[in-house]
């Protein structure tokens, strides 16, 4: 397992460009590949969860050509795809795990999914519940809610579904079961999910109408295949955006970030501690809204975090952790339950690590309370296998006392595989 030693800088500055969107990286293959002919995508995210999701549907009979530059996914059809020979190995990525259960529970063949050890720990009962309603047959371990999952599907029947979380996941895997289903499929959800599946669907041709917390797909319309600029991913760049707010003397560019209202949650809390961040030169690209982003270096406050805000934040809450430890005064977060099951306990991940450099955190079920200091202590953390725990917790030491040592730092090329030499580049060293 490698690990990293990071000592503190004097400031974070530069100009940087971020990789692409994990999100609609996913999607922009899933639909390629059911889509009517040939759909490229630049900017695609090589991380590892991305690639998780090109094997799988290459395994299905789909081709796509990597230049190194422009992928050119070869679409077979809303009804081309084929069973694959092998278990389908989602790795890390539940947005490949679950989305795909949606599609594959439209597909007259037989599939076996799962991913690895942390993956394996994750909820699917919140898809599998909704698409066994729609009529696929899926068994899987702890009575249908770990994965492996295995799932025979066919054609299935339209639900009206009311999601008991905000989730993304959940409303795009029924958004795509949606499409194989016999009517008019519908989710609803407690407050909005990001929404890219609803403008990648429409921009498909795919028969999509919204309404507040809400979306419903046509079944049987076929999709034609589109050409994709994937922006780069708000989620890596907010370890940028809190890196260059609490290191002293910092300005920081970060270009062409996508900013679609849905995800941009993480600004607003920011720009509520104090945060000096400014959206410039803002443009819409492939249906998303893009911007660059202006950072300097702010004194933060802390502040009460909960309600609608939160789905809209929900990957960035290790780096907002980390930025209300360096805050003044006490920051709640609340109604984050949510984090409990992601890659890890990103709650009680975040509450050891902060510990352990001297923070004064207070966790409860569904958030945490966390005392800012004025000086974060050096130490040792651990990522517990998280790509954003570790990000976030590299990101702490370059304002720490003493280095900080992170361990098991392979899981960041889930997401981010140039993050180290990116946090380098903006260093000065
Ligand atoms: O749909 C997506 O692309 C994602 C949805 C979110 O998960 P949930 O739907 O579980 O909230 C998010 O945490 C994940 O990183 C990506
Ligand atoms: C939760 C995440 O991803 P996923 O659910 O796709 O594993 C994430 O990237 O923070």
């Amino acid at each position: 397992m490698n690990s990293i030693t990071i000592t503190p800088v004097s400031s974070v500055k530069g100009e940087i460009h971020i990789p692409g969107d994990k999100s609609i990286s996913h999607r922009s293959i899933m639909l390629g590949a059911i889509a009517n002919g040939i759909t490229t995508v630049k900017g695609f995210l090589r991380g590892e969860d991305n690639l998780s999701t090109m094997k799988a549907f290459r395994s299905m009979g789909v081709r796509i050509d990597d230049d190194g530059e422009t992928l050119a996914i070869h679409g077979k059809g809303l009804h081309g795809l084929t069973e694959s020979s092998d278990v389908i190995d989602c790795g890390n990525s539940g947005t490949t795990i679950r989305l795909l259960s949606g599609l594959l529970a439209g597909q007259s063949f037989f599939s076996v999914v799962t991913g690895d050890q942390y993956l394996r720990k994750r909820p699917m009962k919140r898809v599998v519940e909704p698409l066994v309603r729609m009529g696929a047959r899926i068994m899987g371990r702890n009575v249908g809610n770990l994965a492996p999952l295995a799932i025979s599907g066919g054609a299935l029947n339209a639900i009206g579904f009311e999601s008991p979380v905000s989730s993304a996941q959940v409303k795009s895997a029924i958004m795509l079961a949606g499409l194989y289903a016999d009517g008019e499929t519908s989710v609803r959800e407690p407050s909005l999910s990001r929404d890219h599946s609803e403008r990648m669907f429409r921009l498909f041709g795919a028969t999509v109408e919204t309404f507040s917390s809400g979306v419903t797909v046509r079944g049987g319309v076929e999709l034609q295949a589109q050409d994709i600029t994937v922006p780069g991913d708000i989620s890596s760049a907010a370890f940028f955006i809190v890196a260059a707010l609490i290191t002293p003397a910092s300005e920081l560019l970060i270009r062409n970030v996508g900013v679609n209202p849905t995800r941009t949650g993480v600004i607003d809390i920011l720009i509520s501690m104090g945060g000096s961040i400014e959206l410039l030169d803002q443009r819409q690209v492939s249906g998303e809204p893009v911007a660059d982003i202006l950072v300097r270096s702010s004194q933060l406050k802390g502040i009460e975090i909960s309600g609608a805000v939160v789905p809209r934040a929900i990957d960035e809450f290790p780096a907002i952790c980390v930025a209300a430890a360096c805050a003044e005064g006490i920051t709640t977060i609340r109604d984050a339950r949510e984090l409990r099951v992601k890659e890890t306990d990103r709650i009680t991940a975040m509450a050891n690590n902060l510990h352990r450099l001297g923070v004064m955190v207070e966790e409860c079920e569904d958030g945490m309370t966390i005392t800012g200091v004025e000086q974060l202590g050096g130490g040792e953390v651990e990522s517990c296998g998280d790509h954003r725990i570790a990000m976030s917790m590299s990101v702490a030491a370059l304002i720490a006392t003493e280095s900080i040592t992170i361990n098991d730092i392979e899981c960041v090329a889930t997401s981010f595989p140039t993050f180290y030499p990116l946090l380098e580049q903006v260093s000065g060293r």
